[in-house]
């Protein structure tokens, strides 16, 4: 399966295109079809991702912009703070930009949250556009609208929904993609197979060899697979009442860690280990069998993923995870597996449970 353009949809609140490309030669052409043409753009960035892609970029958006403007963020999570979207909200005052400007976001998920949260609240909303460059990006955060930051290094406490008008993603982009990086991507693409679709994650593990040596047919099939999942989901539950949630898989527990491990450990490799403890919960449950379990990890490590992590007392990972936004009226919403390829949201699992699920994944 894969498409030049998918449709993200819901009736009346948002459509936006999901563009599929290997370079960014028609992402004017793109802009000018939404009739964004003749307006300022701000390209906003990163420090990594600027010197690759940048100058390309701002090229192309000068063939339908009046006038284009770039900002560029230190890299890294531990930059995605309230401080750094100041530093956006001053360069557009500066710069003049109005309601009918608009914001791109060039990188990973970081930028893209980032940029989305400054286009969500300056002026009380404007428009932006995503153009992930990182694989977890292509496939995850680009669509869907979650956008913020961290407080406190507790994970997107702050933020809003906020629906980009279009993502338009240069595959390409993935050839400079640090490995290790490329692997937090693998994280969400494999949550994507656990949570909707067993085929998929029979998919994964037969094409592991093509996936991890890039090839692009294989490459541009999975996240065209991926995106029809993520898009499928927002679109019956874009603000997170219900079924969202089991996109969160793995993140109750990963964001605990992500936080307690000071961003040292990235995301995907978070949401590795968390979906090790949402599996083995399920396991415990009677949900999935040992075999299924193992299978779970097993598909992990294929793609250069920790099932475990070290350091961490299981009784602090708990009281963090507690603290996340994942609770509803005092009680915890875990995404365990009701069968492979099929998760669901419960609010039954205690904290007795919960210890002997971290207590899986610590060293
Ligand atoms: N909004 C959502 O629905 C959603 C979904 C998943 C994750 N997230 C968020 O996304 C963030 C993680 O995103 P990420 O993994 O993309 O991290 P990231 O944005 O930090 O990017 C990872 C690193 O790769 C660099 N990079 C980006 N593109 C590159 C390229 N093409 N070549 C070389 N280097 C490149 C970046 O500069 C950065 O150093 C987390 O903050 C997470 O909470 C949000
Ligand atoms: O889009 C969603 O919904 C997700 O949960 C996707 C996650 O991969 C992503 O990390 C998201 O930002 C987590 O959301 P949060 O509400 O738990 O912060
Ligand atoms: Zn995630």
């Amino acid at each position: 399966m894969t498409a030049d353009i998918l449709q993200v949809r819901r009736d009346g609140d948002f459509s936006y295109p999901i563009i599929f490309r290997k370079d960014f030669s028609d992402l004017s052409k793109q802009l000018k079809r939404l009739e964004f043409s003749g307006r300022k753009f701000c390209i906003v960035t990163d420090s990594t991702v600027a010197p690759l892609y940048l100058n390309t970029v701002k090229k192309e958006l000068e063939r339908c912009a009046c006038f284009v403007t770039s900002y560029v963020l230190p890299a890294g999570e531990e930059n995605k703070t309230l401080e750094q979207i100041q530093g956006i909200y001053q360069h557009l005052i500066e710069m003049h930009f109005d309601r009918k400007d608009f914001l791109v976001a060039l990188g990973g998920g970081v930028v893209g949250d980032m940029t989305g949260f400054a286009a969500a609240t300056y002026l009380r909303g404007i428009a932006f556009i995503q153009v992930p460059t990182t694989l977890l990006a292509q496939v995850d955060s680009s669509i869907g609208g979650k956008t913020g930051v961290d407080f406190l290094k507790y994970k997107n406490m702050v933020g809003a929904f906020h629906q980009p008008r279009m993502v338009y993603m240069n595959v390409s982009t993935l050839c400079t993609l640090p490995l290790e990086q490329f692997s937090c991507g693998m994280g969400e693409v494999v949550k994507h197979g656990f949570i909707r679709d067993a085929s998929y994650s029979r998919w994964l593990y037969e094409n592991r060899a093509k996936i991890l040596a890039l090839d692009t047919d294989t490459l541009s099939e999975m996240i065209c697979r991926s995106c029809v999942i993520k898009k499928t989901v927002v679109e019956n539950d874009p603000t997170e009442q219900g079924e969202r949630a089991v996109l969160n898989m793995g993140h109750t527990v990963g964001h605990a860690v992500e936080k307690l491990k000071d961003f040292r450990l990235l995301h995907g490799q978070c949401v590795a280990v968390g979906t090790v403890a949402s599996a083995y919960l399920s396991m415990r449950r009677g949900m999935i069998t040992v075999e299924e379990y193992e299978e779970v990890k097993k598909l992990l490590e294929v793609f250069g993923l920790p099932v475990f992590t070290d350091g961490l007392r299981a009784e602090e990972v708990l009281s963090v995870t507690k603290s996340d936004k994942k609770m509803e009226q005092g009680r915890i919403k875990f995404i365990l597996m009701k069968e492979p390829g099929y998760a669901v949201v419960d609010k039954t699992v205690t904290d007795e449970e919960l210890l002997t699920a971290i207590r899986e994944i610590l060293e």
